[in-house]
């Protein structure tokens, strides 16, 4: 066992929060087989490990790849963080529907609404409380972890130390909490992981990627902790770079896409929208239906479909000019104006303008259904339902 093995062994033991007492001994055992090998060449601390059934950190860095526990006749027990944003109740939707209401809890810091908390399983849970997670992983007998909890760029740049704390700290809680329970693990990243010097146009699974948000840096982290933990530890570890995400039934986040949420919104209420990037800003786009789809998909898929463990996914692009134009084929009368953000401008500006996501559709065959036009159509209905639902109470 090589000394930075060790040094890893220890750190693991002291997450995991085991007592004094266990840890002398363990770190005795380690430290002994750490002599052994050292001497005769070979591997005792695995045995030892493995005796004594601990973490799955403690698999050494060539194991083969490891999938979660659960039968394939059994239902996943699925927990998703960060739950209540614009995207958890929506996939909570989705996976209860195929696995069972029980099954997939939902949690965030943030009180549920009353529609949300009677509709299933909710708990709140901090992900930066690295003990109550885990208790609500083994209490739970978690299988699949789904990891929604960020902070988005607009509002990362706008709370820096609070993006930091979430989206790295709260990711190694995370990570280490999968890996120490043999869950499928599954974090999003984005179309913001790329930066100015990455090709933008299209923008490849693997590039140069020098994001220049504090949002993409720690996304980009998330995507290589994932795949070392992964490599080193067996972690089912599951990421897919989703575009900006487009749903009518929850509010956006603090993104810099969120203007091609906000349109709809606007468009039916007032009439008149005012955009705060320039109608010449072409980025990558998905409707939730398609994105939620390629989260289940990825998720069911089968190890040995998998080359990569971080995949782009698209299904269309466009500027604010173009959405507007679709928009109004609905509304001729909506008048667009645009009175530009520059912090935002400087986001999207960095980001892919369209994304290519060919490495999806081989492997694991991901295929969207939304364009432009069926997009603008369902969001409209959907809205446009709400409204005059709203009317009529
Ligand atoms: N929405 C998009 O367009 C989009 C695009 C690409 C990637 N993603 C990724 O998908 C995931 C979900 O996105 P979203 O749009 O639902 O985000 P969102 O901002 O709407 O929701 C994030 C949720 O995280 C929660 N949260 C914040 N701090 C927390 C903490 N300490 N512990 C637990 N929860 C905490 C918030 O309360 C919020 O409900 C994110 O990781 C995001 O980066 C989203
Ligand atoms: C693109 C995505 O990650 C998010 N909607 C944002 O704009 O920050």
């Amino acid at each position: 066992m090589a000394p930075k093995s060790l040094h890893l062994f220890l750190f693991v033991c002291s997450r995991a929060n085991i007592n004094m007492p266990v840890l002398r001994t363990l770190s005795k055992v380690a430290k002994q087989a750490l002599l052994v090998s050292q001497g005769c060449g070979c591997q005792p601390l695995t045995v030892a490990v493995r005796n004594i059934s601990f973490s799955p950190r403690q698999v050494t860095s060539d194991a083969s790849f490891h999938s979660v526990s659960f039968s394939e006749t059994d239902h996943p027990k699925v927990l998703i963080t960060g739950g209540l944003g614009q995207l958890g109740v929506g996939l909570a939707k989705v996976l209860r529907k195929r696995f069972g209401n029980n099954n997939v809890i939902l949690s965030d810091i943030r009180k549920p609404p009353s529609h949300v908390f009677h509709s299933g399983p909710f708990i709140y849970s901090d992900i930066l409380d690295y003990k109550n997670l885990r208790e609500i992983v083994v209490n739970n007998r978690i299988t699949w972890l789904v990891h929604y909890s960020a902070l988005l760029s607009a509002v990362g740049e706008a709370n820096v130390p609070l993006a930091r704390a979430v989206n790295i700290t709260g990711l190694h809680n995370i990570l280490d909490i999968a890996a120490e329970h043999g869950l499928r693990l599954f974090v999003p990243s984005t179309i913001g992981a790329f930066g100015p010097t990455s090709p933008r146009n299209p923008t490849p699974d693997l590039c140069i990627q020098r994001p220049r948000t504090i949002y993409g840096v720690s996304k980009v982290h998330a995507e290589l902790m994932g795949e070392y933990y992964h490599h080193r530890y067996g972690l089912d570890f599951r990421c897919l770079r989703y575009p900006g995400i487009i749903s009518a039934d929850s509010q956006p986040g603090g993104g810099t896409t969120d203007y091609a949420v906000q349109i709809f919104h606007d468009a039916i209420k007032t009439g008149k929208f005012e955009c705060n990037l320039r109608p010449d800003t072409r980025l990558p786009m998905m409707y939730i239906d398609d994105c939620l789809r390629a989260t289940v998909e990825i998720m069911e898929s089968p190890v040995d479909t998998l080359s990569m463990r971080t995949y782009n996914i698209n299904a269309m692009s466009f500027t604010p000019e173009e959405l507007a134009q679709e928009v109004m084929k609905q509304l001729p009368d909506l008048e667009v104006s645009y009175d530009v953000d520059q912090v935002r401008q400087a986001i999207a500006d960095s980001w892919p303008m369209n994304f290519d996501d060919d490495n999806a559709r081989r492997d694991w065959g991901w295929k969207h259904d939304y364009d432009l036009p069926e997009l603008v159509q369902t969001m409209f209905n959907y809205i446009g339902s709400e409204t005059r639902l709203a009317q009529v109470n």
